[in-house]
């Protein structure tokens, strides 16, 4: 027994609430705690024995990685035969060379383009059905492809080929990620890679099967796509038929014991606030851009190096695919000693995996240096082999990197990133410094300078991250922890706040303004919430009203998370913000802000007179301005505005920044007597108020905010005593409240 595992314990549970602790005392001591890694690592082994890859299929299956194996293959299959009969195609058709050339890259270019759309629907929706769809597209653009007569018709049936296959990436990978347990995911990832390479060297060998059986048809090629499309439509109906596993299904098992019951009520994760939370995972964030400066190698290099093949060795275009065929075998050794390497480590340590992948990742870049300065097709041929194992030997453990690191709810967004890094980043700038070198200094130097110094740089770039994946894959498990609590909480019949903010960190860019903020407001309650200047109150109301999306932690309303929800939807169900200052369309009419203020955030008109009328009765005085251009009201006209539009929303909480700011005593006792009849009906309100002695006047509660963080939480009154508070507010703002 090692140190570590003494130091941790074994249970699951228990380790996370060890990871719960320890991240909180990172955030209230500002430390760094290597504790807290030392335990995620630990959960990772403890959770999963070692497992036969036997084991891992009869956990998940067999049927979904051999469908999702097969379209992954004919995927690539369908490629390699574009590249093969590509002059065949440009006879047929009487297209240019460059036409075919640009044709055959749509395809490539619709699968990063279409990667996230579809990422962000298989968060949502469910995966096997899109994957499935997505297939049954691609056997009709394959079909079809037998059928073209025009280079349009071309165009059109790769774009939908395209985006057929745009699936591999997020869908399938995040369906993988979910039906088998991690203790195999590395050899499940490896054997579904190794269809690529598989596809390269099945692919000239349909080519040739089809040619042989249609001798002499200058359309061979038409059969050879329309018999891929059998195929295809058997395996998307197979993919219709998989099981879909619940998201995240293993992490909660390892961790919770079990699965979490299903959320009917969960809401859908917006692109916005995936992206912010990805972005702040550190490991992530590294992998991704290790990956485009990874891209700058793989993906323009390999046309160099067949242009090599061409001008240095005097390959044709049959010797270049059979080349390209052979070479592509290493890729299917590489993807299978990746799986079982990658697996092999992670258990041991997810930084050894990691360090896998970015020795790898270096190693190919020098790899393809060596093999443009072969000596002759033999040796260009076997370091081919070995660049191509070293690639898919590489890409494996950087898939379960992603995987381990990544919330569950949003797994195929970040799938669909780590591809649209690697092919659109990677790929143009690649296509621009390759080109600029090669212009220079010819091919075989370009290669020669620029492959290795992306690689070793992407190398570089991942190793560094190696410091934050056991923090990472702890933070990921600790969320999950939070969550059950309260869908425990919730599903006990607990009372629930009517707000709860948890744990919530959120920076503008690099700089964090919040940290660690967790709050409760119950129903009925007005809570102050009160700071120095820039102590991050107005950024915390954005954040709950979803017009910011935080790094961490969660937002919750009568118990349901609403974390990653677009503001609109937080309106729905009940998070209203009055926006601090004068914010009402100056030009129209008051009634027509009402009106306007209401279908924009409501999306219809639903009684939208009716709820006019009604909420007018609290503002008499803008009953008799209700034609006068609001851009003529008073500031505390204006914001009066603002409230009535806003209660024309029916809140549930309404979140009032800066209620008086730069409003006169006397309208600051209007605004404040509409505000004590919207709390005398029941009305939740969270108030930020400059003014401790408003704010404190109409309060149940007070938070008192400093620097990002929480000070004091408790009764107003209580506030009023504290001296110390007080002070930092009014010395704050320089001014008497
Ligand atoms: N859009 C922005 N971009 C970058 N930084 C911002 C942005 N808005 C606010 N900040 C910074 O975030 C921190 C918190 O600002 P915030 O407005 O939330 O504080 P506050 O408590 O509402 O302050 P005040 O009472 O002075 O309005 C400040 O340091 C501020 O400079």
């Amino acid at each position: 027994m090692t140190d570590e595992d003494r130091a941790t314990p074994r249970d699951p549970r228990l380790l996370a609430s060890v990871v719960l602790d320890r991240d909180s005392t990172r955030h209230h001591h500002g430390s760094d705690d290597d504790g807290l890694r030392a335990a995620e690592a630990a959960l990772k082994t403890a959770a999963e024995p070692e497992a036969t890859f036997k084991d891992v299929m009869s956990a998940g299956g067999r049927m979904t990685l051999g469908v999702l194996f097969g379209l992954a293959l004919i995927d690539s299959v369908d490629n390699a035969m574009f590249t093969v009969f590509a002059p065949d195609i440009r006879e047929s058709l009487r297209i240019s060379s460059s036409a075919v050339a640009v044709v055959g890259a749509l395809a490539g270019v619709m699968v990063s383009l279409g990667a996230l759309p579809l990422g962000s629907l298989g968060d949502r929706f469910r995966r096997t059905f899109i994957a499935g769809l997505c297939t049954l597209g691609w056997a009709v653009a394959a079909a079809g492809l037998g059928l073209v007569q025009a280079l349009w018709q071309l165009v059109i049936v790769r774009i939908i080929a395209g985006l057929g296959k745009a699936n591999e990436g997020p869908i399938q990978g995040s369906l993988l990620a979910d039906t088998y347990p991690p203790a195999g995911r590395g050899r499940v990832f490896g054997v579904h890679r190794s269809a690529l390479p598989l596809g390269i060297v099945l692919g000239p060998v349909l080519a040739a099967a089809v040619a042989v059986a249609v001798p002499g048809d200058r359309d061979a090629w038409r059969w050879a796509f329309a018999v891929l499309a059998v195929p295809a439509v058997i395996l998307a109906l197979g993919v219709l038929r998989l099981p879909e596993p619940a998201r995240g299904r293993f992490e909660q098992e390892a961790l919770l014991g079990g699965e979490l019951p299903p959320d009917p009520d969960a809401l859908p994760v917006t692109l916005a606030a995936a992206f912010a939370r990805l972005k702040k995972i550190r490991t992530f964030y590294f992998v991704m851009a290790a990956l485009g400066a990874f891209g700058l190698c793989v993906t323009t290099v390999p046309i160099y190096l067949s242009l090599i093949l061409e001008d240095h060795f005097g390959q044709g275009v049959e010797a270049r695919g059979m080349i390209g065929a052979v070479t592509a075998l290493g890729g299917l050794i590489g993807a299978a000693l990746g799986g079982v390497y990658s697996d092999r480590l992670f258990r041991r340590s997810p930084e050894a995996c990691l360090y896998m992948g970015s020795g790898a990742l270096a190693a190919l870049g020098v790899g393809f240096g060596i093999q443009a300065y072969a000596p002759n097709v033999a040796i260009y041929v076997v370091v081919g082999l070995i660049t191509s194992a070293i690639l898919f030997f590489g890409l494996v453990p950087l898939t379960l990197v992603v995987a381990s690191v990544t919330p569950t709810e949003f797994r195929a967004t970040a799938f669909a990133l780590v591809g649209l890094y690697l092919a659109l980043v990677g790929g143009l700038g690649g296509a621009l410094v390759t080109g600029l070198a090669e212009e220079s200094w010819g091919a075989r130097a370009a290669i020669a300078v620029v492959a290795p110094a992306a690689s070793v740089l992407a190398g570089i770039i991942l190793a560094s991250s190696a410091g934050h994946l056991r923090g990472d894959i702890a933070r990921a498990a600790a969320d999950l922890l939070e969550e059950r609590t309260e869908r425990l909480r919730l599903a006990r019949g607990d009372e629930m706040p009517l707000l709860q903010v948890s744990h919530l960190d959120f920076s503008y860019g690099p700089v964090q303004v919040l940290f660690d903020v967790s709050l409760e407001v119950r129903q009925g309650e007005t809570l102050a919430l009160l700071g120095t200047n820039g102590a991050g109150k107005s950024s915390l109301l954005r954040v709950i009203s979803g017009l910011e999306h935080a790094d961490r932690g969660a937002v919750r309303i009568s118990g349901r998370t609403v974390t990653y929800a677009d503001p609109a939807t937080r309106v729905k169900l009940g998070i209203v913000q009055v926006p601090g200052g004068r914010s009402v369309y100056p030009n129209l009419s008051v009634s027509d802000n009402l009106l306007i203020g209401g279908y924009t955030l409501l999306g219809d008109s639903r009684n939208l007179e009716q709820r006019a009328h009604d909420v007018l009765e609290r503002f008499p005085l803008l009953r008799q301005r209700l034609d006068q251009p609001a851009g003529t009201l008073s500031g505390g006209e204006q914001q009066m505005l603002g409230l009535a539009t806003a209660m024309l929303l029916r809140p549930e909480i309404l979140l009032i920044d800066e209620l008086s700011l730069g409003l006169s005593p006397v309208m600051v006792q209007e605004v404040l007597a509409i505000i004590e009849g919207l709390k005398a009906d029941g009305l939740t309100m969270v108030i930020v108020e400059q003014s401790v002695k408003i704010a404190l006047s109409i309060a149940d509660r007070a938070v008192f905010m400093e620097k990002g963080q929480v000070r004091f939480e408790g009764p107003a009154h209580e506030l009023a005593h504290r001296d110390d508070l007080v002070r930092a507010v009014f010395l704050g703002k320089g001014a008497g409240a």
